[in-house]
């Protein structure tokens, strides 16, 4: 078995690494941390698990959590894990982040981007991008890996494919992002209140969201030009889900059939990327709840433009479902145990 911890489980990642290790054949979850609920019962504060889990939350200690654990989940806003991952680095443990210390490979890109200091700089090189699609052989062997942005994961798996092989213009990309609630975490504001929500939809951080440079920085290291890209995300009212419509100018002679046939390719052995039929559209709802992407892929041929249709769930293959297959993958594990969940319709 191995031993597992979450560092800040009282988050929606945190509520959502359960609902997928609870069941999980090959984990045993160790300590689950909590600065405002040590003490109090699992389901106590999620009632949601009533009869699955019989643990308490504690406080951070974190010498105990990095000795009594193979594989440490780190679940804390931005800027909180650079100090603790320097500690794990001092045990015998994995550590899977799921924020965004360790993605930026330039300090100067991560420190501008997220205003605090880059403070365990040795340890960068030695966290791998968490993108399976990307980095398997890497994931492999890593003993640390920084789980992408949601955002990004769904950027990026629309697409590296067409990146890979220089099928479209690298400074045409325009990224069109729609979010759900969960996104932003489970603190209170008043931006997240129901009244603010419903019947609402609204852009935010358009040519400066965080996101921004992490997909660049994927997809440069995937190209042999530069890449630039345009991106814009959206938040709608719905609890989860990502949907990302993406436009890219095609570059000459490239048709339709090379565009489909270079995505069948690069998905057909990826056990969570489904690249749909000609005329099927995703919804949202059809990945909910799982760690499944979901890609049309279409070219206009009036405009010259690349359309892909991009759907995760920013809990699953964004967040908790990528981070429990980085884990299966380090563990030398089938990549989907524990995540065969089926998404719930309607
Ligand atoms: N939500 C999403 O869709 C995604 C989130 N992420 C990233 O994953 C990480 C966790 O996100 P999410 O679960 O949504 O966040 P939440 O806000 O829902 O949860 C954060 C957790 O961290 C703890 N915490 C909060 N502030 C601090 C602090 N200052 N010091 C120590 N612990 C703290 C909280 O618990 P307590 O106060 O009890 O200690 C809570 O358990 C973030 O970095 C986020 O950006 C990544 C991909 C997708
Ligand atoms: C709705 C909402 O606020 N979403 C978050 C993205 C959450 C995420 O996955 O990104 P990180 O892991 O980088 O936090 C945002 O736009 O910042």
């Amino acid at each position: 078995m191995i031993k597992v911890s979450i560092i800040g489980a009282t988050g929606y990642t945190g509520s959502e690494l359960l609902r997928y290790l609870i069941p999980h054949q090959d984990v045993e979850l160790i300590h689950l941390t909590s600065r405002s609920h040590a003490g109090t019962q699992v389901t106590s504060y999620y009632p949601f698990l009533t009869g699955s889990i019989d643990l308490k939350f504690t406080e951070l200690k974190p010498d105990a959590v990095f000795t009594d654990s193979d594989l440490v989940f780190i679940c804390l806003p931005h800027g909180h894990s650079m100090e603790l991952s320097a500690l794990a680095s001092t045990f015998d443990v994995k550590v899977i982040d799921l924020g965004a210390d360790f993605r930026l490979k330039n300090i100067d890109v991560y420190e501008e981007t997220y205003k605090v200091e880059q403070a365990a700089p040795n340890l960068l090189k030695e966290f791998v991008y968490g993108l399976p699609e990307k980095y398997r052989e890497d994931i492999k062997n890593a003993q640390y890996i920084a789980n992408p942005g949601c955002f990004v994961t769904s950027a990026l798996l629309g697409l590296l494919p067409a990146v890979v092989h220089a099928l479209i213009d690298p400074q045409s990309i325009i990224i069109d992002s729609k979010t759900g609630v969960s996104g932003a975490g489970r603190s209170a504001s008043v931006d997240k209140l129901l009244t603010e929500l419903t019947g609402n939809f609204k852009a935010y951080n358009p040519l400066l969201h965080r996101h921004i440079p992490e997909i660049e920085q994927e997809l440069n290291s995937a190209s042999e030009h530069t890449v630039q890209v345009q991106f814009t995300p959206h938040l709608i009212p719905v609890e989860r889900g990502i949907f990302s419509t993406i436009y890219a100018s095609v570059e000459d002679g490239i048709t339709e059939r090379d565009i489909i046939d270079s995505y069948k390719s690069a998905y057909q052995h990826e056990p969570f990327v489904h690249v749909l039929d000609k005329g099927e559209l995703p919804q949202m709802k059809h990945v909910s709840g799982t760690n499944n992407c979901q890609l049309s892929v279409q070219l206009d041929e009036r405009t010259g433009r690349l359309i892909v249709l991009s759907i995760i769930d920013n809990l699953g293959k964004g967040a908790a479902g990528q981070a429990v297959q980085n884990m299966n993958i380090m563990f030398g594990l089938p990549e989907k145990t524990g995540l065969a969940a089926i998404a719930m319709m309607p």
